[in-house]
């Protein structure tokens, strides 16, 4: 479970945070949704204590962010620029990852690849993959080591609609796994397919949307 208490972050003298108060809880799926600009990210940045936030507390599982630790312990991310080796295979990418926690298996890896809907036994580097195969080892990197927690900016992004709908029901798999799911989006259609809450953003204030479903 994730708190939000009150948390405010400016940059340039502008609140981009602006004393934003939420919970998250485990086995849900949350949709961001808002304009450019609107604060998505920035949220999804505090959460992952990629941003020092300027007051306010963001409690993990009990923890506190930034106190009692310095990164959400259980961690799946796809924000903006993905992280991806462009030098490697898929398989390689994860593998090189998967050193530093150690609790995904070769079998995992090879799974989770599938899973997005690539081969791994491609033996393509990624910078010869199109935006779409990118996007879907991005996902795969955000999910192969089963996070509790899973943060993901815009992530359909470059993917054809069959992908759509595959990343779609691997979301809904996490969810029923019991991850805690927080996407952001500025298009409304996968919150509205995936998310059991959805709440607006707008210059860095967040609120119930009306689109939420029981
Ligand atoms: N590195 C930065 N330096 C200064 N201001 C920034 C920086 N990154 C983002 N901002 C500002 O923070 C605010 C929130 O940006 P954020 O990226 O969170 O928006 P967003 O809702 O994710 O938008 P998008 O839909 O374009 O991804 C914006 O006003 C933006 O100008």
């Amino acid at each position: 479970m994730i708190e939000l208490n009150d948390v405010t972050k400016s940059l340039n003298g502008h609140l981009v945070l602006d004393h934003i108060s939420r919970t998250f809880m485990d086995g849900r799926i949350y949709g961001l949704r808002g304009k450019n600009g609107a604060g998505k990210t920035m949220l999804l940045r505090a959460i992952a204590g990629l941003i020092n936030i300027e007051s306010g507390k963001i409690m993990i599982n009990g923890t506190q962010l930034h106190d009692g630790m310095d990164f959400p312990p259980s961690l799946g991310i796809l924000i903006e620029n993905n992280n991806l080796m462009p030098e490697y295979t898929a398989r390689k990418n994860l593998q090189l990852l998967a050193k530093i926690k150690k609790v995904a298996s070769d079998a995992d890896i090879d799974a989770t690849i599938t899973r997005v809907g690539l081969d791994p036994d491609d033996k393509r580097t990624v910078k010869q993959f199109s935006l779409g195969m990118r996007q879907r080892l991005a996902i795969a990197q955000a999910l192969f080591e089963r996070p509790a927690l899973i943060l993901l900016d815009e992530p359909t992004n470059a993917i054809d609609t069959d992908g759509v709908n595959q990343v779609r029901t691997i979301l809904l798999e996490e969810k029923a796994r019991g991850a805690t799911i927080i996407i952001a989006s500025h298009t409304a259609e996968d919150l509205v397919v995936l998310a059991d809450e959805i709440y607006d953003m707008a210059e860095g204030k967040i609120y119930e949307s009306a689109d939420t479903q029981d």
